[in-house]
């Protein structure tokens, strides 16, 4: 395995070329400059732009973070959905505080987004529910994300029990499922440069309004 580690020591990483990051030239607001972004992610075919990592502390203030899937953005924040008695949902229900972050290696953009991870009512999340794939339901239904798994055909039973569960009860929604909005109020925007150097922009909301600062990289 040394040729991996060898490999890992020696990979080099934002060679560019990127798109420029022209600061003066931002949005008010970071859900509109995300969206500008995104756009460009789209643009350039990133795969799975949507994919972020969630970050979040544990009753201990241990962290912790997995990938997740960005389901919306809007003014009031940024949209992910989960279920309650997974371990997340377990941090978020003692600590609330959250981080986002997205990183697009091919245009060496990374934004990281800071705040408060909101439960959203039971109708939106019944709604979100019922938009999903029939095995992505059926393996909600079964309630059981993050516990111990004693053997894979025990998760096999369990699924075809709920896959049958759902011929009968189509529009059967899970009580866990649940989308949340984190409501930010920190969004740096890191632009990678190849000749190192980089642009960050940081915007924080002060009161009730939006104000941005660069960073030195
Ligand atoms: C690309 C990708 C997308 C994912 N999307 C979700 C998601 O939207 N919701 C979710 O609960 N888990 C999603 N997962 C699984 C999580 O990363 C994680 O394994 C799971 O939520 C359990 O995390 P926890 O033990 O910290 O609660 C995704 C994983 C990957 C790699």
């Amino acid at each position: 395995m040394n040729h991996v580690r060898n490999k890992i020591q020696n990979s080099k990483t934002l060679l560019g070329p990127f798109p420029t990051f022209e600061v003066q030239e931002t949005p008010y607001s970071p859900c509109e400059l995300f969206l500008k972004w995104f756009q460009v992610a789209l643009e350039h075919d990133i795969h799975e732009p949507h994919a972020m990592t969630l970050s979040t502390v544990d009753k201990e203030g241990k962290p912790d973070s997995r990938v997740l899937i960005l389901k919306d953005v809007d003014e009031e924040g940024w949209y992910f959905a989960t279920s309650t008695n997974s371990e997340k949902g377990k941090q978020l229900r003692t600590n609330s505080n959250v981080s986002l972050n997205f990183y697009w290696a091919l245009i060496g953009r990374q934004i990281r987004i800071r705040g408060n991870a909101i439960k959203m009512d039971k109708e939106t999340n019944v709604k979100d529910f019922l938009n999903r794939g029939k095995v992505a339901r059926a393996i909600s239904l079964i309630g059981k994300q993050s516990s111990i798994l004693e053997k894979q055909s025990d998760f096999e039973e369990a699924l075809s029990d709920q896959l049958s569960n759902l011929e009968d009860n189509p529009v059967e929604a899970s009580d866990s499922w649940t989308l949340y909005k984190v409501r930010a109020n920190e969004v740096e925007f890191w632009q990678a440069d190849e000749k190192r150097q980089h642009v960050r922009l940081k915007y924080f909301l002060e009161s009730d309004h939006w104000i941005k600062k660069l960073l030195w990289a």
